[in-house]
């Protein structure tokens, strides 16, 4: 990156702040929302309500020394952050140790009777199951009298809209659903992933949410399979449940199956998938970095050789963004070509706008959402961008 300034990494600290708001009232929010989720008992519980004070008045505390991922964390930087308050850390480091520690206090890494159950999956479920995601595959069924061409569009176009389907952000905003998602895109480099894709032979696709933004991801991956526009997907998920909604394997089978048990082309859709899972032309991986509290800048050699094996990678949602380019305040004009020239192969994003990072955009365009919005397009979740690079 040449000529880019590199501004520096965002905290939490600044009052007023959406980073502020996240850590001191969206964290306490979903431990309330945790607790009820199942019946947990005495010593969860007592767990949950300590996580609920430290993590808005207190400082980084330690993870048992038995945990099995110690070490990872350590290498990640626990040593340097415990003690410093959770606003005074990296933001995306505080918000990911935030989930580590919430799965602590439920008992998730075990041992007991709590081990692996996920405290988010009652709420994913809600929402897989609701009519909303009902209705959209219902509206599959329209599709089918479309050409492959208007199918591809559309589909790609459900993948990056899902990503408004985020739990953790209705959480701390009530009103997201209904305030109106803004159709014109931010940035709109469709006919370049268009372009990429018309040679490609394998599409890594890095999932953000589950529910309603997964299965329109898997409904695009199951698309460019059978119209052989791919050879083969691989799908990069959460080894641990994350940020309330992130999509983990038990999420793609849950949603699998609900495709394979719907009416209609939706049902096609999900034996179309069934049948790449089972051949290995659809291929899950869960690798430790995808919930890492660092940059895709700082990817480890296994899954760097993963993306560069790729044709196109495609990364989901707003959390995903934030890593792939540096979660920095970036004059809004920076080229995303230059924050992910350290990328191996063509690197595209699909996300709906919910933080303050951004890049890519024109003058033109940064100076009419300003206009319009003041600074809130930013994290309002209505607008969407896709931005593509190496094609
Ligand atoms: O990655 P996603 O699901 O699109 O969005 C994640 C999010 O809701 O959580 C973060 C704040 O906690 C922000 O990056 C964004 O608001």
């Amino acid at each position: 990156m040449p000529h880019t300034p590199v501004p520096p990494v965002l905290l939490g600290d600044e009052p007023g702040s959406f980073r502020r708001g996240v850590l001191a009232e969206r964290h306490p929010a979903i431990i309330r929302q945790v607790r009820e989720a199942f019946p947990y008992d005495a010593e969860v519980r007592r767990a949950l309500d300590e996580l609920a004070v430290n993590c808005t008045r207190g400082a980084l505390e330690p993870l048992p020394d038995e945990a099995h991922d110690l070490d990872r964390w350590r290498a990640w930087g626990l040593d340097g952050h415990l003690g410093t308050s959770w606003y005074d850390v990296p933001w995306l480091w505080s918000e990911s140790y935030f989930y580590r520690q919430l799965l602590q206090a439920v008992g998730y890494f075990g041992p007991g009777v709590w081990q692996g159950v996920d405290p988010f999956r009652p709420m994913k479920l809600a929402e897989l199951e609701s009519a909303e995601t009902e209705a959209e595959l219902a509206a599959l069924d329209d599709l089918a009298e479309r050409s492959a061409t208007e199918r591809g569009r559309a589909l790609l176009h459900g993948s990056l809209w899902g990503n408004r389907a985020d739990l953790g952000f209705r959480l701390s905003d009530a009103g997201a659903e209904e305030r109106a998602a803004v159709s014109g895109l931010v940035a709109d480099d469709s006919d370049a992933l268009w372009a990429a894709l018309k040679d490609a032979t394998v599409l890594c696709l890095v999932a953000d949410n589950a529910g309603r933004e997964l299965v329109p991801d898997l409904l695009f991956l199951a698309h460019l399979l059978t119209e052989h526009q791919i050879e083969r997907a691989v799908l990069h998920v959460k080894p641990y449940p994350y940020y309330v909604s992130d999509a983990t394997f038990d999420d793609v089978l849950d949603a699998v199956r609900a495709l394979v048990a719907a009416p209609g082309a939706a049902g096609e859709f999900g034996r179309r998938l069934w049948a790449a899972l089972s051949d290995g032309t659809l291929v899950v991986r869960a690798h430790p970095f995808s919930a890492s509290p660092l940059p895709y800048a700082d990817m480890p050699d296994d899954l760097r050789a993963d993306f560069a094996g790729a044709s196109v990678t495609v990364f989901k949602g707003d959390l995903n963004y934030r890593r792939l380019v540096g979660d920095r305040l970036w004059a809004p004009t920076t080229p995303f070509a230059d924050v992910t020239a350290y990328f191996p192969g063509v690197v595209a994003a699909l996300r709906t706008l919910k933080s303050d990072v951004i890049t890519g955009l024109s003058a033109e365009t940064e100076a009419a959402l300003t206009a319009s919005e003041g600074q809130g397009w930013r994290i309002g979740g209505t607008r969407a961008l896709i931005q593509v690079r190496g094609v």
